[in-house]
């Protein structure tokens, strides 16, 4: 026999009782079970509200896709403007070496179209070219331009002289922000002065992580003013806005020049449909100051396109997701940049997918044998039907509708580009639910999962009408997250 130390109290309170019989084993057994079940049950829900609350405190990730020129790194800067504020006032002063290389870019790409058709050489028909695709085109009219000479004088000649500083300007500048050129494009469907001229006043580019921000900030980075390079770099701006603010007035004037304006409809150049476009009026006055201060207007309108993949963690400031962290993918678009996506998808919570829509009658810049509106297509069919993707919400945004409106109105008709949109009205409104039609279909029959089709006609360069849009989209985002989580 055994002391009575020895027995463990629990034990013997949970003992079943000596004289238990079958029949109240098995009612014993039973509550047992249902005890059990019910303790288990109360663990999971445990497991899955801590498993969630974890989830909820990682950063919300958003992958911002499109082709390249959709809009993407705009969009980012109006989540910036919306939601960080503090952030975007800093880095606002960076981006004014980019947007004087933008107005820089426009100058030269006259100046060398000027060039050639002021010293034209044997056989050259440019005086009335016509260029059968490409980016911004002029109306089909266009094509039924006068062939007799352009009237130049010497305005023009001095023009060209005294605009010339800005050449070597320029590529001061693209040394500074670390640009490259943009590779030439495939096929040679253009001729070659149409090309040359269309792909420079397209764009370059800088290397994600180059860190141009921070070397552009006055006190950027690691360093200040005090450094060498900080010297450097003030001596450097204060010359570049020297040279910009002498050359002004002839920018204005070559602009505002009824010779000018005539080559450039008969090259069927549209500069002012072309991203980094900064001739609007007002425009130089401002950008050629020497004290210039870019505003968040300039900035969303500056081109500069990405390279890579750049992560961008917003902490919410304000609305629904204020206080959650949001981690943002801003990623190039052109056809080489996009396989460094896929990695991003696995764990991704939503895509804001960017389709131009004013790009109906435009060619891809790196592959001129494709259609820019049918490439959006094509990438949106992959995104659709991606299973890495099935978890994640996807938003389109049918972007740069005013660009469309402009050149509706300027008389490009939709039919003419898009033999299946037939005798509708050209006007935006119907020219965007078309295009949202085609989008809708593409999804339905090609979704890996059955998700709610999300749209939104956007102008992204409008940061006021964009703001509201994020502010849905990110409600969207966030309630679709809780609800993944099992919080609402
Ligand atoms: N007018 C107009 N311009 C726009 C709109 N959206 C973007 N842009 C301009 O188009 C240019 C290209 O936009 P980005 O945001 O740089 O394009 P992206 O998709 O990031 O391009 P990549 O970096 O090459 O992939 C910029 O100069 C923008 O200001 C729009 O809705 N309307
Ligand atoms: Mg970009």
């Amino acid at each position: 026999m055994g002391h009575a130390s020895d027995v463990d109290p629990l034990t013997q309170a949970l003992a079943p009782p000596p004289d238990e019989t079958d029949e109240q084993r098995a009612e014993r057994l039973q509550k047992e079970e249902r005890a059990r079940r019910v303790s288990d049950e109360i663990d999971e829900q445990i497991r899955q509200e801590r498993a969630a609350l974890k989830k909820q405190k990682r950063p919300i990730k958003v992958l911002l896709l499109g082709q390249s020129e959709s809009g993407k790194s705009t969009t980012l800067k109006n989540f910036q403007l919306a939601y960080a504020g503090q952030a975007w006032a800093e880095e606002r002063i960076a981006w004014r070496t980019v947007i004087q290389l933008n107005l820089i870019r426009s100058v030269v790409n006259i100046l060398d179209v000027l060039n050639q058709e002021m010293t034209p050489t044997a056989g050259d028909d440019s005086g009335s070219s016509d260029s059968e695709d490409g980016p911004p085109a002029r109306p089909a009219t266009a094509s039924s331009a006068p062939t007799t000479p352009l009237r130049f004088s010497e305005k023009h000649r001095l023009l060209r002289l005294r605009l010339a500083p800005l050449r070597s300007l320029q590529g001061d500048l693209q040394m500074r922000l670390g640009a490259c050129d943009w590779p030439t494009p495939k096929s040679g469907a253009e001729s070659g002065v149409e090309s040359t001229a269309k792909a420079r006043a397209q764009d370059f580019f800088v290397w994600s992580n180059a860190g141009w921000k921070a070397a552009l900030r006055p006190n950027g980075g690691r360093r200040s003013l005090e450094d060498a390079r900080g010297r450097r770099r003030a001596v450097e701006d204060g010359e570049t806005a020297e040279v910009l603010a002498s050359c002004a007035e002839d920018i204005k004037t070559l602009w505002a020049d009824d010779v000018v304006q005539e080559m450039l409809h008969r090259r069927r150049l549209r500069l002012d449909l072309l991203p980094g476009f900064f001739l609007q009026s007002g425009d130089v006055d401002r950008i050629a100051r020497r004290d210039y201060t870019p505003s968040d207007d300039d900035v969303v309108r500056a081109r500069l396109r990405t390279l890579g993949v750049q992560e961008h963690r917003i902490h919410f400031e304000s609305g629904p997701a204020a206080g959650t962290e949001w981690c943002l993918y801003d990623v190039g678009g052109s056809r080489t940049q996009r396989a460094a996506w896929q990695p991003y998808f696995d764990d991704c919570d939503a895509i804001i997918f960017l389709a131009p829509i004013s790009c109906f009658d435009e060619k891809l810049a790196e592959d001129r044998n494709v259609n820019r509106l049918e490439d959006s297509f094509a990438l949106w069919k992959m995104i659709c039907s991606n299973k890495l993707l099935s978890r994640a919400q996807i938003i389109l945004f049918l972007n740069k509708c005013d660009l469309l409106e402009k050149k509706l109105k300027s008389g490009v008709r939709v039919r003419d580009w898009v033999t299946s949109f037939g005798n509708r009205k050209n006007d935006v409104q119907t020219v965007a639910q078309y295009f949202a039609q085609h989008f809708k279909e593409i999804a339905k029959q090609n979704a890996s999962v059955l998700r709610p089709f999300r749209v939104h006609l956007t102008s992204v360069i409008d940061t006021q009408a964009t703001a509201l849009t994020l502010g849905v989209v990110g409600e969207s985002i966030l309630r679709s997250q809780l609800r993944d989580a099992d919080l609402l």
